[in-house]
């Protein structure tokens, strides 16, 4: 970008290489909507308000102009596509930046994965700022394909100094009790002066001050509005979430206020291929936020400004002089379909097309990563003699909660909407395998498996036989990962996830398509969740209450700790 040039067209001295003419621009300083012509010169905005000269001019009469779209908060992985996949769905619904954490990958290929994804993220009009995983694995309650430390920590921000920081700290009960890895990894990111995000389900109280005090500056797992107040009024920045999983906008929009607002931002956390094309991204969580009544002004300041602001994100989230062209004109403030997008003054998505192809970059480092042990037998429960109940996950529909209920073992059946839940260590470190008993996905038969388990992505299969369960597990594995429904000996869908069995190598329509086929096959099977294999992906992690399974047994997420499947009533 060459300032000469800038000032020159910002004075009007020489014509902008882009002339957006006419706009009702939304300003996210005062809130107002204005109408200006926006000059574009070297990427970045030269000058907002009277314009008259472009290389090339666009008419805006009686669009609205924003900026590009931010999500505050994403796992790339969860939408099972490579970033350039991602970026070739998201874009054109006016997404320009994600920041993301990328400790899905993290946790099965090391920093091997995040050189990949950092690698497969240049050269594509959408910006992914990277923040560091804080914690992988999530909890020693559990087995994942590598760790990272402080010392890892340290050296990937002085790598990548566009880094905005260190990802969810998930291990509260860590902070809490001054666990001096979990301190040491919060202290490199304050000695780099990097924010740290934060991930407290339900935690209150001096518990919650004291993770706060320690410089952790915005937090995601907000269910109510209660727990959502209580957390800003500590200072610490809301980020909305509207995921796939965990849809919980409805139930925090109501604090949303003027004064507030500022605080607030918007996240997926997680999208599945099937929403992202059927729903959208972060332009979704604006259409249902404008839709339960927020002001339409407010949500894009949530999905623009304040993202940036508190990311440090140079240059972008509002159109005004310096900041970056990226822009999205949209014919109203309601659906927020974008009609065009532009990403550093080039146009680069029109009416949901993207422009121009993108790279296909190496991704040999992260394949070939499922390593079972020998499964024969290990899917079998029997009732230990003296213990008549059996300690049961109940999952929830539309969210990553979870219930722990106790259950007679004459109701342990399918009629009972009982099946069998097992974890199987597919990293290759110790062929552990863990069986439990899940409640709530209605399974009468078969089997629906997948090597996408957070956060140490192992096997996690729900079924109701011990073959099927078997099949499941070879079938992925014979894929390098994905996901499978079998029954009665057959496979009835599957979807392939070769890249560290989290990621397709097809493009996002596809593998939407190959997932819905999965759905239709899990509702053959009886299964009746909204999204099946993305709440049973979360049965495996021992940060969110109540009860869940890891390859070393069950986890009493509430005390972050092993507990019996079988107990004397
Ligand atoms: N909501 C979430 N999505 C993906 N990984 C997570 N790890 C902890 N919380 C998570
Ligand atoms: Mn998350």
């Amino acid at each position: 970008m060459c300032i000469e040039s800038v000032i020159d067209v910002a004075r009007g001295k020489a014509p902008a290489d882009i002339l957006l003419k006419d706009a009702l621009v939304v300003n996210v300083f005062t809130g107002e909507i204005l109408k200006q012509s926006v000059a574009v010169k070297d990427g970045v905005v030269a000058g907002v308000g009277y314009y008259d000269r472009g290389e090339e001019t666009f008419d805006l009469a009686g669009r609205y102009l924003i900026p590009g779209l931010i999500d505050a908060h994403i796992h790339i992985e969860s939408s099972m596509l490579t970033p350039a996949a991602f970026a070739a769905e998201v874009v054109p619904h006016g997404v320009t930046t994600v920041v993301a954490d990328p400790h899905e990958i993290v946790n099965v290929a090391g920093l091997a994965g995040l050189d990949y994804m950092i690698k497969a993220s240049s050269g594509l009009p959408l910006d992914i700022f990277y923040m560091m995983p804080s914690c992988v694995p999530a909890t020693n309650l559990e087995t994942a394909g590598a760790s990272v430390s402080k010392v890892e920590i340290d050296s990937f921000f002085k790598k990548h100094p566009r880094s905005p920081g260190l990802a969810e700290m998930m291990n509260y009960p860590g902070v809490c009790l001054k666990d001096q890895a979990v301190l040491g990894k919060i202290r490199a990111a304050r000695e780099s002066r990097l924010v740290i995000d934060g991930h407290a389900p339900q935690l209150s109280g001096r518990d919650l001050n004291a993770y706060i005090s320690t410089g952790i500056t915005s937090e995601h797992e907000s269910v109510s509005a209660a727990e959502a107040l209580e957390k800003l009024r500590l200072g610490m920045k809301i980020i909305m979430r509207e995921g796939s999983a965990a849809r919980n906008l409805i139930s925090i929009l109501p604090i949303v206020t003027e004064k507030n607002c500022p605080n607030i931002l918007f996240g997926c956390d997680d999208r599945s291929p099937a929403d992202l094309v059927n729903e959208g991204e972060i332009d979704f969580v604006l259409r249902k936020a404008v839709s339960y009544g927020l002001d339409p002004v407010m949500a894009v300041q949530m999905a623009t400004i304040n993202p940036a602001r508190h990311y440090n994100l140079p240059g972008l989230g509002a159109v005004a002089p310096g900041y970056r062209a990226d822009l999205v004109v949209l014919p109203n403030l309601a659906d927020f379909q974008a009609e065009m997008v532009f990403k550093e003054g080039v146009l680069v998505a029109r009416d949901n097309k993207l422009l121009a192809g993108l790279p296909a970059p190496e991704d040999k480092s992260v394949r070939n990563t499922v390593c079972l042990p020998e499964l024969r037998g290990r899917f079998e429960l029997d009732v230990p003699a003296g213990k008549n109940l059996a300690r049961v996950i109940e999952v929830l529909p539309d969210q990553i909660l979870t219930r722990c209920v106790f259950v007679r073992p004459a109701e342990l059946t399918a009629a009972h909407d009982i099946a069998r839940v097992a974890v199987v260590e597919r990293h290759g470190k110790n062929g552990n395998v863990a069986v439990g008993l899940v409640r709530g996905f209605r399974l009468e038969n078969g089997a629906i498996a997948s090597t996408v388990a957070h956060d140490s992505h192992n096997l996690i299969i729900v079924g109701q036989s011990a073959g099927d369960m078997e099949l499941a597990a070879r079938t992925i594995a014979a894929t390098g990962g994905g996901l499978a429904a079998v029954s009665g000996g057959k496979v009835l869908a599957a979807l392939p996830l070769p890249l560290a069995g989290l990621i397709s190598d097809q493009d996002a329509r596809n593998v939407a398509a190959q997932h819905a086929e999965l759905h239709k096959a899990a509702k053959k099977l009886g299964c009746t969740l909204p999204s099946p294999f993305m709440t049973m992906s979360f049965l495996a992690l021992p940060v969110i209450p109540e009860l869940r399974i890891t390859d070393m047994g069950l986890v009493d997420a509430n005390h972050f700790q092993l507990v019996d499947l079988w107990v004397r009533e």
